[in-house]
């Protein structure tokens, strides 16, 4: 039995101009024990999704299971094996941390849980914090909360959407090394996550929404590996010709740009001579997962799975 399993969901929103179909046939299984990236640019359908899978909101089409119990049918046994870490920050502002954790328990009929609840807020980095009432807090400490929050009653499946967004170095690394151990220990977890080496890092499996479709699903190495090829990176202050700068991925001074083979590297490099473009700290490197969902996104829409080459070729 997968942890989850989407067929063919879909989702539309009635919207000023029309019907937007924001979900578009979506299937896949996340099994018990895979760390799972869901990535995609904005508006890809991440978030809807996401409440489709918490029962936040209906699919319009389709069927959505977490641990084989359907989001919509059986909602409470699907809700309770899911542990969803929202993209808000919503809090009662009066009570305490720990006071916080003991409600969010007792919504779910857990009760005691105090050693789990330590267990949290000590693998959390808020141990220091528990008698603090939530409005005191700072905005990480208050993502923090809403992590234990989410685990409280210990579900199986852990869905983190977007953790890290506008988060500190020190938080991301607390957060990151708690749920790996978590998802050692067996927990399964979905991330959606606009960190592209987050999820290189941490993800085994990958799948790439795009305007609400899948449109690159497999295991994290093999989208590597199929990204053959070099990326040539170095620094300029000169501006790069049309030509080659709609090649290129230019952060500032920093340029990136993809290249086939040690002969594309060459003929790119007598290119950028022509146009009189000087070069600082030149290197030819490997491509990163952010150069594979580039090409991705940017490869004319129709759905793949497993093929990531020939998307990219
Ligand atoms: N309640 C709603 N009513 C109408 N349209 C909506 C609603 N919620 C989302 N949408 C639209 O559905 C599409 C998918 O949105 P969604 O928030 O799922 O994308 P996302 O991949 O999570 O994006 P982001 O990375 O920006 O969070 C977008 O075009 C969005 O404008």
């Amino acid at each position: 039995m997968p942890a989850v399993s989407f067929q063919g969901v879909a989702k539309t929103y009635q919207g000023a101009r029309g019907t937007l179909r924001a979900l578009d046939g979506v299937s896949f299984d996340i099994a018990e024990g895979e760390f799972f990236g869901l990535l995609g640019p904005n508006g890809a359908g991440k978030t809807t999704l996401i409440s489709v899978l918490a029962g936040l909101g209906r699919a319009t089409e389709g069927c959505v299971t977490v641990m084989g119990h359907d989001v919509v049918s059986d909602y409470p046994a699907a809700r309770r094996a899911l542990g969803l870490v929202p993209q808000e920050l919503v809090f009662d502002p009066f009570f305490s941390v720990r006071e916080t954790l003991r409600i969010q328990s007792g919504y779910f009929g857990v009760r005691g849980n105090e050693a789990w609840i330590d267990e949290l807020l000590q693998g959390l980095g808020l141990a220091d914090k528990a008698h603090a009432n939530m409005r005191q807090l700072s905005g990480g400490m208050k993502r923090r909360v809403l992590v234990a929050q989410a685990l409280v009653h210990k579900p199986p499946v852990i869905v983190l959407d977007e953790p890290t967004a506008g988060v500190d170095v020190e938080l991301r690394q607390t957060l990151w090394q708690f749920v790996a151990q978590l998802n050692k220990q067996g927990s399964t977890v979905l991330l959606t996550t606009h960190y592209l080496e987050e999820a290189e890092a941490l993800c085994g499996r990958i799948a790439m929404l795009k305007a609400g479709k899948v449109v690159a699903l497999d295991r994290t190495a093999n989208l590597l590996a199929a990204a053959s090829g070099s990326v040539l990176r170095f620094k300029t202050d000169d501006a790069l010709p049309p030509h080659l700068a709609e090649h290129a991925r230019i952060t500032g001074r920093m340029v990136q740009i993809r290249t086939k083979d040690a002969q594309a590297v060459e003929t790119m490099l007598a290119k950028l001579r022509e146009a009189n473009v000087r070069i600082e700290d030149l290197e030819i490197g490997r491509a990163d997962l952010e150069e594979v969902f580039l090409s991705i996104m940017q490869a004319p829409s129709s759905p793949r799975t497993g093929t990531a080459q020939e998307v990219l070729a």
